[in-house]
């Protein structure tokens, strides 16, 4: 069973720095990626997906999206969500991109 994506937004993907308290673009990339959300509808698993613009070799982020996350819209551009580990930002290219990428997460969410 392959995996669907339900959305394709374009993003600057940044993880939180816990030490420096700052954010940081993701490891291997500057500037914008394209943040998909693929639905395994074998299992009914979702995970958030970014590959560089630059150069779609480049997995910029890859996490899974897990029941009751909380995805937080911060801003209209820029919306955040956190797992065990780390913290995750996307910074979005436009109101636009943002609204469809948190529309399919708190689709996934819906149904998890
Ligand atoms: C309970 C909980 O976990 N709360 C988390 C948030 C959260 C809530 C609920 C569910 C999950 C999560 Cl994740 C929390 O508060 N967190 C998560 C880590 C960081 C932060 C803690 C402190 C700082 C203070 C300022 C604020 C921040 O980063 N704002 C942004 C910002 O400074 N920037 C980014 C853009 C716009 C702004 C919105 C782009 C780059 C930089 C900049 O503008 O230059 N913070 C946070 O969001």
């Amino acid at each position: 069973m392959s995996e669907v994506s339900t959305v394709k937004s374009r993003a600057s993907v940044m993880m939180y720095n816990n030490e420096k308290k700052a954010w940081e673009p993701a490891e291997g990339v500057r500037g914008m990626s394209h943040v998909q959300v693929y639905h395994h509808e074998g299992n009914n698993t979702f995970r958030i997906v970014g590959r560089s613009m630059t150069d779609h070799q480049v997995v910029v982020i890859n996490c899974s999206i897990i029941r009751n996350m909380k995805y937080n819209a911060a801003t209209p551009t820029f919306h955040q969500w956190r797992d065990q580990r780390q913290v995750y930002g996307l910074n979005f290219h436009s109101k636009d991109d943002a609204a469809q990428f948190k529309d399919a997460v708190d689709e996934a969410l819906d149904t998890l």
